[in-house]
């Protein structure tokens, strides 16, 4: 078995995938400096429970800025697609109309259940709307064990009979009418199960009272648009939520916001490859903790209007060596985890030896072997590393790598960038669920990064 290889600048991804895609791979030659200015997309991780909430509402509902060009979100709406819901797409505006008034059916398809963990969103607004669901266990990336406990205990907190059998999760209301106002302790602050009781809560009978949940920017767009469409949810952005059943919600519009992951990425990007780029719109609170660490490395960060930053790590503000730093993941307002693999790679450039500790994640640490490909000197011990610079940072240098997960492939696109000579990286699918036309961006600010189409050829 031969394999040919053709380029291709920019492949649009089909809306509907409806067949499986060639396998792809990153060619990038390095090192690079970036300039010029980037417009981030609308968050994959508000997109996600935004559009399983359309599931609540009568009437349209009409979000925009929405991030279409993502395999995620593609596979979102061939679940929703799959219950019934009318949606039209206007990727050129970004825009998604969504009618789910037709939608009886309590089961959507498996198969694009296992393509996206946010199709996991829809059993909230199925139990409540329905009173039952049968759901296939989420998918997503490989980062952890990812137990969906938290779920299962919130639904019957709501009065819920679950089960789960076949790969799936199996709900219906005890009552045999609805969900009822509940009270529920999240054990950890969970982004996607305060997400999915909320939800659930919103049409339940009654007053249902959260605590412990996730305070995550996407978690406030969630209740702003809920309110929007008639709910009462409360707290939204603290530890606790209050939130008053309604027998109907009606749709709205809402304005996804940018994504605080890729805006993060990007000003890695910048810090790796020691020079200055602007980003935006963004929304500088969402990023505190990468700007803080920015700053003590030395980068210079300046903010111009209200949505847009310059990052600078040119050598004249960074100098030839660019001081490192320690993390700690954690919940928001900690350090987030999906930033973690992106700053690891950093820090391999970085002075000193400095510790990477992440505590939302048990396993997320795939991308630390294929970093080591690239030279880099990391030393792992369970969920902490210890990436060594010395006195200067390591001196990356181009290899063959493979992207385990979302994040962690990004991490090695911005190691290459960094590195000396030419890096091809396999397992894009991965990164193209959660960033639209990375290479296309990267080519913009100057990057060295081609996509190219591997086409077995039998012989
Ligand atoms: C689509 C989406 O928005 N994905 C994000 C979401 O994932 P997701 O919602 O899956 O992440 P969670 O906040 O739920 O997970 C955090 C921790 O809680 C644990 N847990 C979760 C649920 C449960 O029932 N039991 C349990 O033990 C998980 O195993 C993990 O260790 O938040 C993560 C944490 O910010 C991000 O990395 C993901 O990008
Ligand atoms: C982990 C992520 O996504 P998911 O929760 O969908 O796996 C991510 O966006 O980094």
């Amino acid at each position: 078995m031969l394999k040919l290889y053709t380029v291709s600048a920019f492949l649009p991804l089909p809306l509907l995938q409806t067949h499986t895609p060639k396998p792809q791979t990153l060619t990038i030659t390095g090192p690079t400096t970036l300039s010029g200015h980037l417009t981030i997309s609308g968050s994959k991780n508000s997109s996600l429970p935004l559009l399983a909430a359309t599931l609540l509402c009568s009437n349209s509902s009409l979000l925009h800025n929405v991030p279409t060009n993502l395999t995620d979100i593609n596979a979102m709406l061939s679940i929703l697609r799959s219950l019934g819901a009318k949606i039209e797409v206007d990727i050129g505006s970004a825009q998604i109309l969504l009618n789910t008034d037709n939608v009886r059916s309590v089961e959507p398809c498996l198969e694009e259940m296992k393509k996206t963990r946010g199709g996991f969103f829809v059993i909230g607004p199925l139990l409540t709307r329905f009173g039952e669901a049968v759901v296939g266990l989420p998918g997503g990336c490989d980062i952890g064990e990812r137990p969906v406990d938290l779920y299962i205990r919130g639904f019957r907190a709501l009065g819920a009979v679950v089960e789960l059998r076949d790969g799936k999760m199996l709900a219906h209301a005890a009552n045999g009418r609805g969900l009822v106002g509940g009270t529920f302790h999240l054990d950890f602050p969970s982004v996607g199960a305060t997400e999915t009781l909320m939800m659930a809560a919103c049409m339940a009978d009654g007053v249902t009272m959260l605590s412990n949940v996730a305070k995550e920017p996407e978690v406030i767009d969630l209740a702003r648009f809920l309110n929007d469409s008639g709910a009462c949810v409360y707290g939204a952005g603290t530890d606790k939520l209050l939130i008053k059943g309604k027998c109907h919600l009606h749709g709205s519009e809402y304005v996804v916001p940018p994504d605080r992951i890729e805006a993060g990425t990007f000003m890695l990007a910048a810090a790796i490859t020691r020079s200055c780029i602007s980003i935006s719109p963004i929304i500088p609170s969402h990023l505190a903790c990468l700007i803080d660490k920015l700053k003590i490395a030395g980068c210079r960060i300046t903010q111009f209007n209200h949505d847009t930053l310059e990052v600078s790590a040119m050598p004249t503000n960074v100098g030839d060596r660019m001081q490192g730093f320690d993390i700690k993941t954690g919940p928001f307002p900690g350090f987030p985890t999906d930033l973690q693999p992106l700053t690891m790679a950093l820090l391999t450039t970085c002075r000193g030896s400095n510790i990477v500790e992440e505590s939302v994640f048990e396993k997320r640490m795939s991308h630390v072997r294929e970093l080591q490909k690239l030279g880099a000197d990391i030393r792992v011990c369970g969920s902490t590393a210890l990436v060594f610079g010395g006195e200067k940072g390591s001196a990356l240098h181009g290899s063959r790598l493979v992207a385990a997960d979302l994040r962690g492939g990004v991490s090695l696109v911005l190691a290459g960038l960094a590195a000396e000579g030419t890096t091809e990286i396999d397992g894009i699918a991965h990164i193209d669920r959660g960033y639209e036309n990375l290479d296309t961006k990267l080519q913009l600010l100057g990057a060295d990064i081609k996509r190219l189409i591997r086409r077995p050829l039998c012989l």
